[in-house]
C-alpha cells in the first residue's frame, strides 16, 4: 500500500473553495493541431471532475512535446484545452502563460467548479531545471497540489516536484493512484519469464533503463529508432538511420551484460529502409546488418516479427514502451502491429500484458485490439523507470500519509 497522500485521504470540505492546482500529462500526440489519441486527456477526467464536484477551483498544468527555445506556437496547450473542455462538457479557459499576473487575476477570478488551463510548462527552461525561483512563482496563486501525471512522474521537473515544497498538501490523483497500484502488483508479483519490449525515438533516456532492466527481466526486444545505436555498436553501418553516437557506449555495455548474465537480447534480423522520413519514400526490406548507404530505417521486417513472436511465446509477464517503426505512416506501421497482435494473442492465452507510453497507446488504439492488453498504461518511460525498481521523483515528493 501507498505510503504517499492520495486526494481520497481529504474530504470535501477540504477541497470545497480551494484553489488546486493539478499536474496532469497531456502530453498527446498531435498532426499539426489534431490529437490522434486522446486517451491521456480522457484519463485525466475522473481526478477532474472530483475536484469540480467538490467545488474546488481547478487549474490544470502540463508540458506537452519538447520546445527548444521559449513558447511555440506547434506545441499550445489550445488543443487539449479544447478536448479537455467536450470530454467535461464545460468550458476550459486556456491561460496565455503558466506563471505570472495574468495567470494569477485569471485564478483569483474563477469560480468554483471552474476549470482552467495553463499554457505548456516547458515554454520556460526553468521547467527542467526545477528552478526554485520559477517554482515559487508558479506555485504562487493556489492553495494545493494534485499531482495525477503517471507519464512525467519519473522527471523531477518544477511543475512535477519542486512545486510539492511551496503547496501543502501535495497528493496524488486517481491515475496515479491506480497505475501505481497496477505496475506494481504486475512487477513485483509479475509471473516469470518476464520481457520487455524497448523502442521508440527517446533513445537516450531509454537506453539508459536497459542495464537496470536487465536485472529484472529475463528477455528485452529492442526496437524502433533504439535498434540502430545497438547496430552502430556491433559495427555495422546504419545510413542515414536514427543514432545516438553518444550512447554506443552504453549499448556495448548493455550488450555485455546481458551475454554476462545469460540474459537475451533480440535485436532485428530484417529493417524496412526509405530513402527519405517521408509517407511517399521509396522503401525496400534490407538484412540489419546490410542497411546501404543514404538510406534510414523506419521499422522492423516481416522476419523479424516472426522471431519476436516466437521469442515471447513463454514468456507470462511482458511490457512494452516505443512503437517499432515510424508507425504514423501507413508504410512504416507493420512491425508495430505486428507486436500488438502478438501481445494481444498471449494475452488470451493467459499473459500479463502492459503497453505504456504516449505513441505506443496510439499506435494500439490505432491497431484496435487496445482493449485487449492486460493494461494500458499512460507513461512510458515512467513504467520503464518503475520496473527498474525506482522510485518515481514526482511520486517521491509527494505527501505522506
Ligand atoms: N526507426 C525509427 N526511426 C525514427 N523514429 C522512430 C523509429 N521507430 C519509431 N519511431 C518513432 O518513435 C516515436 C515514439 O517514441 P517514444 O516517444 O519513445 O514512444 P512513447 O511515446 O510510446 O513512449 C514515434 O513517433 C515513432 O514514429
Ligand atoms: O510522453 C512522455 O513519456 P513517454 O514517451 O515515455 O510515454 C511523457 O509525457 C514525458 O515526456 P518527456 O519524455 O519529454 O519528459
Amino acid at each position: 500500500m501507498s505510503t504517499k497522500k492520495s486526494i481520497t485521504d481529504l474530504s470535501v470540505a477540504d477541497l470545497k473553495g480551494k484553489k488546486v492546482l493539478v499536474r496532469c500529462d497531456l502530453n498527446v500526440p498531435l498532426d499539426g493541431k489534431t490529437i490522434t489519441d486522446d486517451t491521456r486527456i480522457r484519463s485525466s477526467i475522473p481526478t477532474i471532475e472530483y475536484l469540480t464536484k467538490a467545488g474546488a477551483i481547478v487549474t490544470v498544468c502540463s508540458h506537452l512535446g519538447r520546445p527548444k527555445d521559449g513558447p511555440e506556437d506547434k506545441y499550445s496547450l489550445g488543443p487539449c484545452a479544447i478536448r479537455l473542455g467536450e470530454l467535461l462538457g464545460q468550458e476550459v479557459k486556456l491561460a496565455p502563460d503558466c506563471i505570472g499576473d495574468e495567470v494569477a487575476k485569471i485564478v483569483e477570478e474563477a469560480k468554483e467548479g471552474d476549470v482552467i488551463m495553463l499554457e505548456n510548462t516547458r515554454f520556460y527552461k526553468e521547467e527542467t531545471k526545477n528552478e526554485p525561483g520559477f517554482v515559487e512563482k508558479f506555485a504562487k496563486p493556489y492553495d494545493m497540489y494534485v499531482n495525477d501525471a503517471f507519464g512525467s512522474a519519473h522527471r523531477a521537473h518544477a511543475s512535477t516536484e519542486g512545486v510539492t515544497k511551496f503547496l501543502k498538501p501535495s497528493v496524488s490523483g486517481f491515475l496515479l493512484d491506480k497505475e501505481l497500484k497496477y505496475l506494481a502488483g504486475a512487477i513485483d508479483h509479475g509471473e516469470k519469464p518476464m520481457a520487455a519490449i524497448v523502442g521508440g525515438s527517446k533513445v537516450s533516456s531509454k537506453i539508459t533503463v536497459l542495464n537496470a532492466l536487465l536485472d529484472k527481466c529475463d528477455k528485452i526486444i529492442i526496437g524502433g529508432g533504439m535498434v540502430f545505436t545497438f547496430l552502430k555498436a556491433k559495427g555495422l553501418s546504419v545510413g542515414t538511420s536514427l543514432v545516438e553516437d553518444d550512447f554506443v557506449e552504453t549499448a556495448k555495455e548493455v550488450m555485455a551484460k546481458a551475454d554476462s548474465l545469460g540474459k537475451q537480447i533480440l535485436l532485428p534480423s530484417d529493417i524496412v529502409v526509405a530513402d527519405k522520413f517521408d509517407a511517399e519514400a521509396n522503401t525496400q526490406i534490407v538484412a540489419a546488418d546490410s542497411i546501404p548507404d543514404g538510406w534510414m530505417g523506419l521499422d522492423n521486417g516481416p522476419d523479424s516479427t516472426a522471431e519476436q513472436k516466437a521469442f515471447l511465446s513463454d514468456c507470462k509477464t511482458i511490457i512494452m514502451n516505443g512503437p517499432l517503426g515510424v508507425f504514423e505512416f501507413k508504410a512504416f506501421e507493420k512491425g508495430t502491429m505486428g507486436i500488438i497482435d502478438i501481445l494481444a494473442d498471449l494475452t488470451a492465452s493467459g499473459s500479463i500484458t502492459v503497453i505504456g507510453g504516449g505513441d505506443s497507446v496510439a499506435a494500439c488504439e490505432k491497431s484496435g485490439r487496445a482493449k485487449e492488453m492486460s493494461h494500458i498504461s499512460t507513461g512510458g518511460g515512467a513504467s520503464l523507470e518503475l520496473m527498474e525498481g525506482k522510485i518515481l521523483p514526482g511520486v517521491a515528493a509527494l505527501d505522506d500519509k
